[in-house]
Order: C-alpha cells, then sequence, then structure tokens
C-alpha cells in the first residue's frame, strides 16, 4: 500500500492529508486554520503537523505551489534546483510560494529518503487562448517582463471540473462550466471541453474577484496615484496582499464572521457584502458571454461550499439567463457534490467540495510512476 501525504499551504491555513494512493481515500488529516497572512504561523503549522506523522510510512509527498510561472507546466518532482526556482515566483505570489516552500523544504528534510512532488495551481490554465491570457501593454514590455495571465487554483478546478461532469452524467468533453472557488483567495474560470478558457486571477493572485485579504480588480491609476502620493513598494504590496479585500473593508477578512456582522446591523460589513456579491456576478455575466451560454455553474472551497447565503446573492434575479436555484436544495447542508437548481433553471447549480488534496495525491503518483 502506497500512502501519500499531502501539504496544501493556503493563504490563511495549512491543510494535510495522509490518503491511500490506490484508493485515493483519506486515511487521516487536519487543518491549521486563521493563520493569518503574515507568513510566520505557516512554518510553524507544518512543524507541528510533521511531528505527528514521525512514524507514518510514507511513500510519497505531494505539495500545492501556487506559483509555477512559464517554467512549470504540469507536477515535478522536487530537487534543489526546483525548490530555487519556486523560490525565485516569490515574487509574483508573496502571499503563497514562500509558505508553499516552507512546507517543502520541513518534509525534505523531515522525510530525506522520499520523493516530494510539486503541484501547480498554474498549470491547469496553460490551455488559456492568447485573447484571454493577453494584456494589453506595449509589445516590449510584455516580451521583456513575461507579462500574462497565468491563473490560479488550477488544482482545485481541475478535481472539481472532473466531479460536476459525474454529477451530470455528461462527459467533461461536451460540458461548457463556470466555476466559482471561492476561499480567502477567490476566483473564477470558464471551462469549454474540460479546458480553461477564461479565469480571473491574471499574472499573480491579486486580480479578479474580491477576496479576503484582496482587492481583486483594481484601476492601475490607482496604484500611480498612491505612488506620487509617496507610498512605497513594500507599503504598496503589503496593502494589496494583506490589508485589502473584506479585510480592507470591514477589518476581518472572515466570511463567517463578515456576515454574522451583518445580521447583526452592521453596515460597513453589509456593503462589504454587495461588493462581493456584485463582482462575482460581474464574472458569471462575462463569461456567460464568453462561452455563448453554461450547462452549470458550480461553487466551491470555503465560501462556495457553506454559504447558502453567497449563493443565493450572487445568483438572485437571473430567471431570464436560466438560472434559477432551489431555496430548499441551496439551504440543505451537505458535504457530498450536489445540485441545487430548480428543475425549471436552463443552467443546473452544483455545490461541489473540492479536495484539492485528493488531486494532489493523484498527480504526485503519476510524476513517480512516470
Ligand atoms: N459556513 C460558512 N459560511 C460562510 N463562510 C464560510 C463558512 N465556512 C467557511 N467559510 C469561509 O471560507 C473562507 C476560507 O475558505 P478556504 O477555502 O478554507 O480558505 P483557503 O483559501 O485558506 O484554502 C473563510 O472566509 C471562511 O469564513
Ligand atoms: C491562489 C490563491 O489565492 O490561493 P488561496 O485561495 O489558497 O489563498
Ligand atoms: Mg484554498
Amino acid at each position: 500500500m502506497s500512502v501519500v501525504l499531502v501539504i496544501n499551504a493556503g493563504s490563511s491555513s495549512v491543510k494535510w492529508k495522509l490518503i491511500e494512493g490506490s484508493s485515493g481515500e483519506e486515511i487521516r488529516g487536519g487543518a491549521v486554520e486563521r493563520l493569518g497572512t503574515a507568513g510566520s504561523g505557516h512554518a510553524e503549522a507544518v512543524g507541528s503537523i510533521l511531528a505527528t506523522l514521525e512514524h507514518e510510512n510514507i511513500s510519497i509527498i505531494g505539495h500545492r505551489v501556487v506559483h509555477g510561472g512559464t517554467r512549470f507546466t504540469e507536477a515535478t518532482l522536487v530537487t534543489d534546483d526546483v525548490e530555487k526556482q519556486i523560490d525565485e515566483l516569490s515574487a509574483l505570489a508573496p502571499l503563497h510560494n514562500p509558505v508553499n516552500l516552507a512546507g517543502i523544504h520541513a518534509t525534505r528534510v523531515a522525510f530525506p529518503g522520499t520523493p516530494a512532488v510539486a503541484v501547480f495551481d498554474t498549470a491547469f490554465h496553460q490551455t488559456l487562448p492568447p485573447a484571454s491570457s493577453g494584456y494589453a501593454l506595449p509589445s516590449k514590455v510584455i516580451e521583456r517582463h513575461g507579462i500574462r495571465r497565468y491563473g490560479f487554483h488550477g488544482i482545485s478546478y481541475q478535481y472539481v471540473s472532473a466531479r460536476a461532469a459525474e454529477l451530470l452524467g455528461r462527459p467533461l468533453s461536451e460540458l461548457r462550466l463556470i466555476l466559482f472557488h471561492l476561499g480567502n483567495g477567490a476566483s473564477a474560470c470558464a471551462m469549454s471541453a474540460g479546458r480553461s478558457v477564461e479565469t480571473s486571477m491574471g499574472m499573480t493572485p491579486l486580480e479578479g474577484l474580491v477576496m479576503g485579504n484582496r482587492a481583486g480588480d483594481l484601476d492601475p491609476g490607482v496604484i500611480l496615484r498612491l505612488g506620487q502620493g509617496g507610498a512605497g513598494w513594500d507599503e504598496l504590496e503589503t496593502m494589496l496582499t494583506r490589508e485589502s479585500g473584506l479585510q480592507g473593508l470591514t477589518g476581518s477578512g472572515d466570511m463567517r464572521e463578515i456576515q454574522s456582522a451583518a445580521v447583526t446591523g452592521d453596515d460597513r460589513a453589509a456593503a462589504a457584502l454587495e461588493i462581493y456579491h456584485h463582482r462575482v456576478r460581474h464574472y458569471l455575466g462575462a463569461y456567460l458571454a464568453q462561452l455563448g451560454g453554461a450547462d452549470a455553474v458550480v461553487f466551491t472551497a470555503g465560501v462556495g461550499e457553506n454559504s447558502a447565503a453567497t449563493r443565493a446573492a450572487t445568483l438572485a434575479g437571473l430567471e431570464d439567463l436560466g438560472i434559477q436555484i432551489d431555496p430548499g436544495l441551496n439551504q440543505a447542508p451537505g458535504t457530498e457534490p450536489r445540485v441545487i437548481s430548480a428543475g425549471s433553471s436552463r443552467v443546473a447549480v452544483l455545490v461541489v467540495p473540492t479536495n484539492e488534496e485528493r488531486e494532489i495525491a493523484r498527480q504526485s503518483i503519476a510524476v513517480v510512476n512516470r
């Protein structure tokens, strides 16, 4: 029996699972959550996780790595050189690659003989057509700096789209899907025939939806204005990666806290939720147009899986577009993939719990067996 240890270090949590290789079933696992985004808690979290695994017979260790740049277009066996290159991409994902790397480093020290595999969030979006991955900057600047949209949350989209096709009972190759990964980081993805054709995160995980600590879409003129006003690069980076989004608007980046505050009459929390919902609807509309319609809209990750209120608010009033949720199905709690649309809805609406760890284990085994 081969056992895969998966370490998934996100911006606000470190999740881990021991997975039985042949079945993909979870043996045990856990999560250290609400770590905040200062980075320090992540290394300690990985250390405490590894301390409980000392006596396990682990054959492969799979790691989520957020930014793979142009260098890593598929899951890759970790070497010292690979670690170095992941480190070099940290400037493009300062909230993520350093904590991913901390996890990789700690496990390579604790389990020196065990192969470690890096599975990249960006790899799934290699299929973005140039019209979608391009930014309209001077071509010289684009070439010199390799400026393009990469897209993120690809591990999640790959897993969730496969489960969505199973639930719909149709091959992925026939489906047009609009997926929303709404976690601490949040993004949208349009898929056609199993390929990512649009996604809301860009060169870095800052673009797109409103997130726990990131603003998402922003007029670049705002940055120029703040720079002209004296803000330095480090200050701007901290503002954009840690102090914006729901955190910036309300003082908390945690959706559960904001929803509770809004219910008890906190106007700032209610206003922040309006912006958050508005932005999700903006991308839904855009992707319906880009795909020429959709077979299903799919919600996943912490907020997408658990918040019926978010799903109801973002899909309200879209009957003319063929999208209608069933309030009872939407409210019903569940941990399995499920349909929440009304029978009369032309577009299916699904909740599909993500399992990035299972996808990482699958890809890690494939790399080691290659
Ligand atoms: N029942 C719930 N209702 C609303 N939001 C929730 C619920 N459960 C979790 N969340 C939110 O999900 C977010 C974390 O998502 P998750 O996907 O776990 O994060 P990460 O990006 O760190 O992997 C937090 O904002 C949290 O408040
Ligand atoms: C890419 C990204 O934003 O990841 P997370 O949601 O884990 O922060
Ligand atoms: Mg996550």
